[in-house]
Parts: C-alpha cells; structure tokens; sequence
C-alpha cells in the first residue's frame, strides 16, 4: 500500500497582522522531511516572522500551521518538535561549553549516561573536542557558532530552525561554515530552516528556496529554478545579475514567440504559455550572452558595440550596445583566451538561446 507521506512541516494560508500592518499575507508552503530550505529576501519581508510561526513563538492572525502532520497552530514551542539557533547564539556565559551543549537534555530529565553519550557525539561531529573545558567567552566567533548548533542538534529535533546563524562571522569564516552546515544536515538528515537576506548563502546551502517579498511568496523552487526560471521580476534581479528588458510579442510559433524589445531588436524568447502576449517582461543573465567576432549560426543572431569593459578578476563585466541603443550587460569568463577577450568600443557579435531569456511577472 502506498501511503502519502505528509510535509514535515506545512504552513497554509497564513497571514499575519501586527496592528494595521501585515506582515505575511496569504503565505502556503510544504517542507519535506531531510530538506534544505531557505527562507530568503530582504529586511522586513517576513522572514523571521514566518520562524516564529514555526517555532511557536508566535500565533499567525489567519490560517494554519502543521508539523510532522500535526495542526500545531496553537501549541506553545516546548510541544512542538522543533529547535531554533539564533543569531546572537544565546550560549549561557558561566557554563562551559559541554554544559552549554548538555543543557536542554538535562532540562528534559534525559538519564545521565545517555546525555553523556550524545554529547560526545555531537562534540565530534561539529569538531569542538578541545574547547569542550572552555567557556563561550574563550571562543571565536565560528567555534561559538558551533556550540549553538551542537547544543541545538544534540536534542535531536524533527526539525531545526536558523535565524540568519552566519551573519555574526567575518567572509571567510562565512563560506566555510556554509560548507559545514550543509555536510552537518547532509549527514543528521533533520530539516533545516534557514533564513538569510545573502542569496550566495541560500544558492550555496539550500534544497530549495523560498523567495519573499513584502509579507508575500514570490516564488518557491530549488536553486537552480529560482536562478534560471526566476517568475518575477524582483526574484531575477534579487538573486544574481540580470538585463530586464521591456518587450512586446509579435507572433507565437510552437516554442517560442517573437518579441521586438525596447530599442526595435527582434528575438525569438521560449514561450509556450498562451498568456504571454501584448507587453512582456524579459530577464537575461549576463553570462547568456554570448560573443564572438565572426557572425555565428543560429537564431537570435545581431550585432553589437562593447561601449564598456569592466575587469573582475575571473570575469569581464561588459556593457553592450545593441539595436535601438538598448544596453545589455554581459559576463565573460577570463579564460585567457585571445578569440574571446574583447575589448571596449570593439563590434561583436551576439548570440542568445531562445530558452537562455525568461519572461518573468513585473
Ligand atoms: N511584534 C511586531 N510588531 C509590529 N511589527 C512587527 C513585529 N514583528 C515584526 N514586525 C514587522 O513585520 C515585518 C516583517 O518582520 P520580520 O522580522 O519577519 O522581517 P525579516 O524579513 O526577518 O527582516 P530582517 O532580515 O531585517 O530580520 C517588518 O516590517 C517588521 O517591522
């Protein structure tokens, strides 16, 4: 018998209101067991607003929220399976840090030897072994971080909340942090929540990710949807670099439709949803884009000026001048080869792939 396997965690229709603002509005979503998801936008979206709801720190003013299939809307937090690392950490200053981690299993009344043993566990794993005698105070920031997440993971929640956890650490300590908390949740296999307004952070980390704007879902997808398939405007220019372009629909063929964009340049875009028609919104990542000297084959072939040329290291940061004298930005990789290392005021070619443009909701 196939049974159907409930989200581990499930908000739907939810609104929240705080006075006469609404901070949340209409929000539904699944989470699935053993999934990444991120919670990401900028200040004041609704990010934490939606943990809280989770956590049971707070009640929302309209809908529900379920976890492990459970309608726990009203249940305080300590009845809820869930566990929450906080920016500032919240580590207790006078413990030390094996008393820090074995804290809420003592709270719990867990027998001693089986504390013991599940604290060592989790020590080794997020390699705090020789700081175990030390007080939070001794520690730096990333080892402090790895406390809050031990003595959180050490309870063994269904799932485990974090509230923008790296945003106390320097870049460095940052990205490498990003690798070990996704090994860390790889390997316990618990759901993690996480939220941040760094989209690096989310693309690096997560499952899937949950773009929000003003109090509501943009747009729900894995990493690569969200970059490659943005459904609005404001996902494709949050989440990366993007040219968005005002166009209008000429024709529809079977795949794609004709578009003459701002400035007269005409371009084949994959469509293949009939309600894209009359005035459209195009996005196009910089680096699908592509250039060369001699004209190429193919479709949505046109010639262009290179008015800027913007070193990067790795890439060049190109600003192109097209048809019309609509600009486009391009990105390409400074691979030290001569056929592709272009410079400013030459002419090139362009070249974009019908399915490389999105036409996304203003
Ligand atoms: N208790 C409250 N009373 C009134 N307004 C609130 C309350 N809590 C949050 N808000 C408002 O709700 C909105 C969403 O807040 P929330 O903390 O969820 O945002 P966020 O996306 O987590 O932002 P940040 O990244 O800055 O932490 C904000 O405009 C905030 O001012």
């Amino acid at each position: 018998m196939v049974r159907a396997v409930a989200a581990m965690v499930e908000l739907r229709s939810i609104s929240k209101v705080f006075g006469n603002f609404t901070a949340l509005q209409e929000v539904s979503f699944e989470i699935k067991e053993g999934e990444f998801m991120t919670f990401l936008g900028p200040s004041g979206c609704g990010k934490t607003t939606c943990l809280r709801l989770i956590s049971g720190f707070d009640t929302p003013t309209k809908g529900q929220v379920f976890i492990g299939g459970k309608d726990v809307t009203f249940d305080p937090p300590y009845r809820r399976d869930v566990n929450q690392v906080f920016q500032s950490y919240a580590l207790f200053p006078h413990l030390t840090i094996a008393d820090n981690i074995a804290f809420g299993l003592r709270m719990k009344k867990v027998p001693s030897a089986e504390i013991k043993r599940r604290v060592d566990n989790v020590i080794g794993m997020t390699a705090l072994e020789q700081f175990v005698h030390r007080k939070p105070a001794q520690l730096s920031g990333g080892q402090r971080q790895r406390v809050a997440l031990a003595r959180a993971i050490v309870c063994e929640p269904k799932v485990l909340l974090l509230d923008e956890p790296l945003s106390a650490l320097d870049a460095k300590l940052r990205t490498q942090m990003r690798v070990e908390l996704k090994q860390l949740q790889k390997k316990l296999g618990i759901t993690f929540i996480f939220v941040t307004h760094d989209q690096e952070e989310a693309l690096t980390m997560s499952d899937r990710v949950a773009v929000l704007n003003n109090g509501r879902v943009e747009q729900i997808g894995t990493v690569n949807e969200i970059y490659y398939k943005p459904a609005t405007r404001f996902v494709a220019t949050f989440i990366g670099e993007t040219n968005i372009i005002e166009a209008t629909v000429l024709s529809r063929g079977s795949r794609t439709v004709r578009c003459r964009l701002e400035g007269g340049l005409e371009l084949e875009v994959a469509s293949v949803d009939p309600t894209h028609e009359g005035k459209i919104l195009l996005s196009l990542r910089p680096e699908k884009v592509r250039l060369s000297r001699n004209k190429p084959e193919g479709r949505n072939v046109f010639p262009g000026r290179i008015s800027a040329e913007i070193f990067k290291g790795a890439v060049d940061d190109i600003t192109l001048v097209v048809e019309g004298g609509l600009e486009l930005g391009a990105l390409l990789t400074n691979d030290g080869q001569e056929e592709y290392d272009f410079h400013e005021g030459e002419s090139v070619f362009c070249r974009i792939q019908p399915e490389d443009i999105n036409i996304v909701a203003s």
